[in-house]
This record gives structure tokens, sequence and C-alpha cells, in this order.
């Protein structure tokens, strides 16, 4: 039997660990790794997401949430510390969907050593009582696979629905689009109490299946790669944010000086255009205002920069600036 390695990471840095998971996809080309992971609070959104479309953006500023694009598709999760994270790379066998029934099978084992009467659901999730516990996703890379899963174990769920929380109609793009479902955490299944530390150490055995593994251990090369890796993709605001899909933004605010309607195209991120309409008396056209807006990144702070020294009220009336940019940009 080849090596099996288990490493748990002791940092809570999602962009350290989606580092470290990509690199031990990418340059460890034999045996099975395993990781466990837990990160801090953070969105982790898919790879062919819009992660503007996805996340409730002043909800995650004001909550101080990190977020970060992984490289597998499908939607986004929201992790904190009472969420577990594991990932299983090893050698590619060939028919992806029941490589992925078959790696989800040690978190049911585990779940169903506990009492627990889990399954995994047609759409990669493993639910329990028809509400999901467990979302899963994979990635291949050349003769290797990579299955992750992210598991509620004794997480915040109103932040999960709080931060998820975007009015879709306000936008329209070819973007893979989350698919929401009731949630419930492990715990709420259980009837003595079991600690985080405890479900890791339950799940890393049946993730094992056998005594013969090893603690991966990393080097000081290992970790500058790492470290390369988080920099230059998962604390990048192009790759978290600006790899996204042309998408049309529409929202309309009413002040008290009348209506303000924004329509927005975003391209890579920016503004590539900008119409703002609305049933206010202008002295000025707001044309210079829309000028202003091309070409910003698609992020409060910068709008708020772009209309730095503007005097709204001479396009708009009476209006300040947070309604206006708060019109733009989605926020509530
Ligand atoms: N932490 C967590 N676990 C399970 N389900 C969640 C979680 N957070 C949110 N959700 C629910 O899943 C949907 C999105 O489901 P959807 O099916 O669209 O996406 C997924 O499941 C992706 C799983 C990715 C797993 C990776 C493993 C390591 S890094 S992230 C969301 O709207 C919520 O209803």
């Amino acid at each position: 039997m080849k090596n099996r390695y288990l490493y748990i990471s002791e940092v809570t840095d999602a962009t350290h660990n989606l580092a470290l998971e990509e690199y031990a996809l990418t340059h460890f080309s034999e045996g099975t790794i395993i990781l466990l992971w837990q990160n801090a609070k953070t969105i982790v959104v898919g790879r062919h997401q819009n992660t503007m479309e996805e996340i409730n953006q002043k909800y995650v500023d004001d909550h101080k949430i990190t977020v970060v694009r992984r490289m597998t598709g499908g939607g986004a999760v929201y992790h904190d510390l009472g969420n577990l994270n594991y990932s299983i790379i090893t050698d590619n066998k060939g028919d992806e969907t029941s490589q992925m029934k078959h790696l989800a099978a040690p978190l049911i084992d585990t779940l169903r050593q506990m009492g627990i009467d889990a399954e995994f659901s047609g759409r990669n999730d493993v639910v329990v009582d028809g509400k999901k516990v467990s979302g899963t996703a994979q990635r291949l890379y050349k003769n290797r696979i990579l299955h992750h899963g992210c598991i509620l174990f004794d997480a915040d769920l109103s932040a999960v629905s709080h931060c998820l929380n975007v009015d879709q109609a306000k936008f329209k793009s070819k973007a893979v689009k989350s698919v929401k479902s009731r949630v419930a955490n492990i715990v709420d299944f259980l009837d003595c109490k079991v600690s985080m530390e405890e479900f890791k150490g339950r799940l890393s055995d049946n993730l094992i299946a056998s005594k013969n593994y090893q603690y991966l251990v990393l080097n000081e090369t290992d970790y500058a790669n790492i470290s390369e890796i988080k920099i230059s993709r998962y604390q990048n605001w192009n790759w978290n944010y600006g790899e996204a899909m042309a998408t049309s933004i529409y929202n309309k605010v009413r002040y008290v000086g009348g209506k303000l309607e924004a329509n927005v195209d975003v391209k890579e991120g920016k503004i590539a255009r900008c119409k703002l309409l609305g049933d206010f008396m202008a002295r000025c056209s707001v044309a210079e205002v829309e000028r202003r807006l091309q070409g910003c990144r698609y992020v409060y702070e910068d709008i708020v920069e772009a209309l730095n020294g503007c005097h709204l009220s001479d396009y708009f009336g009476q209006i300040t600036k947070e309604e206006v940019v708060a019109c733009i940009c989605c926020r509530e």
C-alpha cells in the first residue's frame, strides 16, 4: 500500500490553508495526503462564481469576514471555527462521480459511528434529516484528484444565512450560482457533548483508515512555496474578486430628493459602464459622475474615492454620498 500522510493545519487563515492545499495537490505526486484545517470567519467562493453576486459585502465588511476564491467548482460556503474542512489528495482513478461518493464515505462513517444517520445526497452534499451538514467539491490535476469538504460541526448558522444572502434579481451573468440549502450543525444531532477536537480525531481515524500512515512534515522550502501561492493567488483581489464573468447590475434607491437608478456593467471586477437615471432635476449632466466611475474597481471604498470632490447635489439634488454609493454597490 502506498503511503498515507496526515497533516493537521494549526493555521486558521483561509488564504494559507487554500495555498497549502494547492501546494499539496500540485507538488506531491504520490501517495494519499489528508489535510484537516479550520478557518476563522471566511466565505469561500467557487472557482466559477462572481464573488460580488454571492456575498453580502456590507455584512462581510462589518463582521471582518475573509473572502477567498478556491480552485474547485460549486457554490459559496461560510466557515468559522465551528466548521471543519478536510482535503483528500490521491491518485485519480477515473470515474469522478463514483470517486466523489467513495471519498466522502469516511465522513458518513464517522457520523454514523456517532449515532447520526447521515447520507450522501445526489448533489455532493452530506445531509442529516434532509438538512445539509457538509458540502464537497473536487478538482483533477494531472493524474491526481483533490476531493474536499466543509463540515458544519458547531458553526454560526445565522452568519451562514446573513453573509450569503444576496438579492440575485439585481445581477445578470452566466456565473455559477450557489445552491441554497437548509443547513444544520452536527452537534444538534448528538445526544452527548462532543468537542471539535474529539470530532477531528474521529474523522481523521476514518480518513486514514489504517495504522499505516505518517504525519506529513513540511520543510522551509515547502513553507516558502506555500507563502508564495498564498500571496500571489489567495490574497490577491484579482483572483478573489476580479476573476469574474461579466455581469450587469441593476439597483434603485429612494432618497429625499427622489429616486436614483443605477445600471452598472462590471467586467473583470471593474466598472465598464455606469448609467445613472432618476427623476431628479439635475443642474449638471450626470455623465460627469458616470465618467468618474468608469474603470473603477467595483469596491465600495474605491467608488467612494472616485466620487471624492464631486458635489453630488449638483447632479442629484438632495442626496448623500453614501446613498449614491450604496445604490451603485447594491448595499442595503
Ligand atoms: N460550511 C458549510 N457547510 C455546508 N454547507 C454550507 C456551508 N456554508 C454554507 N452552506 C450551504 O451550502 C450552500 C452552497 O452550496 P453549493 O452546493 O452551491 O456549494 C457547496 O456546497 C460547495 C462546497 C465546497 C467545499 C469546499 C471544501 C473546503 S473549502 S470549500 C449555501 O448557500 C448554504 O446553504
